[in-house]
């Protein structure tokens, strides 16, 4: 029998309420489209009652449609001072024009007499008020059960009363919410069972939902516990943003669902679309990536360990729990001072570099690998960097350039005045030797200048790139000014960027190193690309 399961995203709306999570009304119509493509149940768009900027995306919303999705408006119960008509919270909310309401009441008694200040009854009296008013504007019409674990551990009969109350005030879905986070799923079970057969005399058209919080990093558990002794209707984010340390995270819940639970639900039918939707409310967010996320990070299925990558090489199901495809990811094999032969011949193999497993070049790349690594280097982010250094222990790499000398000066005259730098090079291209000198912001930025200037008559496509970033990292185990440095350098043309990596006592020399072999690059991918069009 296929279990099914409702998926509400509230990315929107306690996404937001995450420090730095903001969006726009653009950001969220847009991340709403994508929410309905992926399959997504519900979208709860914001508070109308609470900011101007919900209210306008409610009425942007308006005249949009969705293919797939319910839009959800959310709010509170209505303050009790207010009769339901003239609660603004309640106008707010029918005014929103969403299919879908979603009010939110307190199951904890302390929040009763503590937060709203008011006895218990009339509690009890708002939450059925309020959802009664709210019935006949709603399509569908749920109800959260405000920190109802907390509330049944402390006073049991009294957050089963909410829920009586809210079933009477026409709530078709009860929502339980964890919403200190504080739960953990031992306790989460015996709750729910108790819950259940409370609502069982109730009759069978109301349904139950969970939204929890992960302050115990256990909100995906908890959720996935809820889910398998029945519970219908998952509440949760996108990446888990969400107030203090997140929601439920949806990436993670909705793959569990469909590979792992055998339910059914449209978001289910379009898992390929789950890790391209998490970058993108990543993106429009302006935060982050967090790769090492289950399921949808860049790490998720990169793998590093020599004894990993050779066995995921004969058999994926060897360390990967899924295939990373169902989820829109892919898999990556990363080097290191732990790879082994294996990681070397897929770099290979990716790169287009004939390499036979047995020839004793490929123990020799590792080998020089792992002393590299130890020295400072590191590869993970600097493929490019290890391109050149495959091809040159092959011998299949080009010399465009040779190095006659250079000389970077940094002068500063007077407290409070910026230095002046200035590089000069001296390079040899193709029997050419060509002098060159350049200003710049800082010592590297001039060499850089400097070697272009020289470089581009010769290699015109040089113009190109772009420098993206620019990292500097002191390594530890050394002292102060005298420590090493790695230098990263991230570089993009119009076909693709690449990192590369530089490693010396001396932050010219390492920077240097590292444009060098992003200048190589470039040139040896374009000789490439001119050898297949030709
Ligand atoms: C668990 C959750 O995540 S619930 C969602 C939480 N999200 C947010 O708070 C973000 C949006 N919130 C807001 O914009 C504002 O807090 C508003 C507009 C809702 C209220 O603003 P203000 O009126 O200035 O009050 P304030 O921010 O101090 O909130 C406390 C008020 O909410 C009332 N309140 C809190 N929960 C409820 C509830 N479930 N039902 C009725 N009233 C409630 C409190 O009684 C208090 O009102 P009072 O001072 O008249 O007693
Ligand atoms: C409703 C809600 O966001 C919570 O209880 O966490």
């Amino acid at each position: 029998m296929t279990k099914s399961v409702q998926i509400y995203d509230t990315t929107l709306r306690d996404g937001t309420q995450a420090e730095n999570f903001n969006l726009s009304v653009t950001d969220k119509v847009r991340i709403s489209h994508k929410l309905d493509d992926l399959g997504i149940d519900f979208i709860e768009g914001g508070w109308p009652g609470s900011n101007p900027l919900a209210v306008d995306f409610f009425k942007t919303m308006q005249g949009q449609t969705l293919k797939h999705a319910k839009l959800a408006a959310f709010g509170s119960t209505r303050l009790f001072s207010n009769p339901c008509e003239k609660d603004k919270n309640l106008q707010a909310l029918i005014d929103a024009k969403t299919p879908v309401i979603t009010i939110f009441g307190k199951s904890w008694d302390i929040h009763v007499h503590d937060a709203l200040r008011i006895e218990l009854e009339d509690n009890l009296r708002i939450i059925e008020e309020s959802l009664a008013y709210l019935k006949p504007h709603a399509e569908n019409l749920f109800y959260d059960a405000e920190h109802f674990f907390d509330g049944f551990k402390k006073n049991q009969d009294y957050a089963l009363a909410t829920l009586e109350k809210a079933i009477l005030g026409g709530a078709e879905c009860l929502v339980l919410c964890d919403t200190n986070g504080g739960m953990l799923p031992h306790e989460v079970k015996a709750i729910i069972e108790c819950v259940q057969t409370f609502i069982a005399g109730h009759g069978d058209h109301i349904t139950l939902g969970i939204h929890a919080h992960n302050d115990s990093e256990t909100a995906v558990a908890n959720s996935l516990l809820a889910l398998s002794l029945g519970v219908k209707q998952v509440q949760g984010t996108m990446n888990g943003y969400g107030e203090r340390c997140g929601n439920a995270n949806l990436t993670s819940i909705i793959p569990a669902l469909g590979l792992k639970m055998g339910y059914t639900a449209e978001s289910l039918k379009n898992l390929d679309k789950l890790y391209d939707t998490a970058m993108f409310v990543d993106e429009l967010a302006n935060l982050p990536h967090n790769k090492y996320q289950p399921y949808v990070g860049r790490s998720a299925f990169a793998h590093k360990g020599g004894i990993h990558v050779s066995a995921v090489k004969r058999n994926p199901l060897t360390y990967e729990h899924v295939e990373p495809e169902k989820v829109g990811n892919f898999r990556r094999i990363l080097i290191s001072d732990q790879a082994g032969k294996s990681n070397i011949l897929h770099k290979a193999k990716k790169f287009g570099i004939e390499l036979d497993p047995k020839s004793p070049i490929a123990a020799s790349i590792v080998s020089e690998l792992k002393e590299l690594e130890n020295q400072g280097f590191q590869y993970e982010g600097a493929e490019a960097s290890f391109e050149l250094l495959m091809r040159r222990a092959v011998g299949t790499h080009a010399t465009y350039f040779t190095l006659k000398g250079f000389r970077a000066i940094n002068s500063k005259r007077k407290m409070g005045r910026p230095p002046e730098t200035e590089a000069t090079i001296r390079l040899e291209v193709g029997g050419h030797e060509v002098h060159t000198a350049s200003m710049g912001d800082g010592p590297v930025n001039a060499l850089d200048k400097a070697m272009r200037k020289a470089l581009t008559r010769f290699y015109p496509a040089l113009e190109e790139i772009e420098l993206v970033d620019y990292k500097v990292r002191v390594l530890t185990g050394q002292h102060g000014t005298g420590a090493k440095v790695r230098v990263l350098v991230e570089s993009k043309d119009q076909y693709e960027q690449w990192g590369t990596v530089g490693v010396s006592v001396n932050i010219i020399e390492a920077s240097w190193q590292a444009l060098v072999d992003s200048i190589n690059y470039k040139l040896m991918r374009d000789d490439q690309r001119h050898a297949k069009s030709s």
